[in-house]
């Protein structure tokens, strides 16, 4: 008998988790959203096996559930859930990018008995809905697991074991520490790139030109405002404490940088910046830090035949050398993925170059 899996919320890190779980284990997985036709588009794509509007049913047959909604959505259905009667060995699960206030709503599942363990999978995108889920999303990105004082190590296991698909590395810490660093590196930046954009909108009013004039370099630093602004208002909402602290050390920062720049020093903006840039220069320039030597290209190929020699070509006669090359997901009939890993990011950027300009599109997942 295979076993249940039930998504509730299947957009673009729901699809990604399901084709991850696919990849390894021969499950029913099955949709529960409040947009139709995401689980219309899910099934069709064969991300989904099956989509339900039977919530009780599908969650008390499920043996993984996992909340891929957004955040302040999972904590109604932590409630909702803990009416029903689940399976004794069904684990619970979610993907928000908070984890505090989760944590602390989930003690009503743990009280009666059932296994809870926050997740946040530390990579996606500004881009929304299942369309755009990829096998390969979260692939030596970190995933954060935070577990309560009631968790044992198989539960863990467990849930590492349902989700090794993604190819991430998990790492295990507590809801506020989770908070903590995501508000810095994550949340505010998403306050402030969105703030950024707003004041190019209210300049461009008295200066049009300033819309145009954004259109290259600007929109690529603030291309994460480009995100979901449902899911962002929850996390915000949720990471209240620690926004707040960085929201005014950050008007304290500025402040100071008004003043500098009223006083024309020269010497402590150089500073500000030459700080900024060695700290700057120093961080991993990959996601997953000491790992890969190699630079990895995602290519979405059709299941055609010359698909493979076609790409492998283009890219021999542009000279570019590749390391492997790997078909992570294929289905018959449907668009595949291709990795090609290659020596150099140099190398990298010329082989997407040449793959786009002969009409394949390309990912790089950082
Ligand atoms: N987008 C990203 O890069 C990342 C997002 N996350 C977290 O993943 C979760 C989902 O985000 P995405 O997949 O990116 O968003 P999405 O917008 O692609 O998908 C969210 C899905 O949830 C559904 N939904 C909304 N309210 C619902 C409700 N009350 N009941 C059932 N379904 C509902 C929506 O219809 C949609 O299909 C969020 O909690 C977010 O914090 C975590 C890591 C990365
Ligand atoms: O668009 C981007 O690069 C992101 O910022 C992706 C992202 C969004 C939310 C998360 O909790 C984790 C990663």
């Amino acid at each position: 008998m295979k076993k249940n899996v039930l998504l509730i919320g299947t957009g673009l890190i729901g699809g990604s988790i399901s084709l991850a779980i696919k990849k390894v284990h021969d499950v029913n997985i099955i949709g529960f959203d409040v947009n139709e036709s995401q689980l219309e588009i899910g099934k069709r794509m064969k991300i989904l096996d099956a989509s339900s509007i039977q919530l009780k049913e599908c969650a008390e047959d499920a043996h993984l559930i996992i909340f891929s909604c957004p955040v302040e959505e999972s904590i109604k259905y932590i409630h909702i859930l803990s009416e029903y009667q689940l399976r004794e060995d069904v684990i619970i699960t979610d993907v928000g990018s908070t984890k505090g206030e989760i944590m602390r709503h989930s003690k009503i599942l743990t009280d009666k008995g059932y296994c809870f363990i926050g997740g946040h999978p530390m990579a996606g995108s500004h881009k929304t809905g299942i369309e755009s889920a990829k096998v390969h999303l979260f692939e030596n990105a970190y995933y954060i697991l935070s577990p309560n004082e009631h968790t044992t190590k198989d539960q863990i296991d467990g849930l590492k074991n349902w989700l090794k698909g993604t190819g991430s590395h998990f790492v295990v810490i507590d809801e506020k520490t989770h908070d903590n660093i995501t508000g810095v590196v994550s949340h505010f930046p998403h306050l402030i790139a969105a703030s950024l954009v707003k004041q190019v909108q209210q300049y461009s009013k008295i200066e049009p030109l300033a819309t145009s004039l954004a259109a290259g370099g600007f929109r690529d630093i603030t291309r994460i405002a480009s995100s979901s602004p449902k899911m962002w208002t929850d996390i915000v909402i949720q990471n209240k404490d620690t926004l707040l602290s960085l929201i005014s050390s950050w008007i304290e920062d500025m402040k100071e940088m008004y003043h500098l720049v009223e006083q024309q020093e020269h010497e402590e903006i150089y500073n500000y910046f030459k700080e900024s840039k060695d700290f700057r220069d120093n961080m991993p320039a990959k996601a997953n830090g000491a790992i890969p030597s190699y630079f990895d290209l995602y290519v979405d190929v059709m299941d055609r035949v010359g698909e493979l020699s076609n790409i492998t070509t283009i890219l021999s006669i542009h000279q570019v050398s590749i390391t492997n090359l790997r078909i992570i997901e294929s289905r018959e009939g449907l668009p595949g993925v291709l990795r090609v890993s290659l020596q150099t990011e140099k190398d990298r950027d010329k082989a997407k170059n040449f793959l786009n300009v002969n009409g394949y599109e390309t990912y790089i997942v950082n």
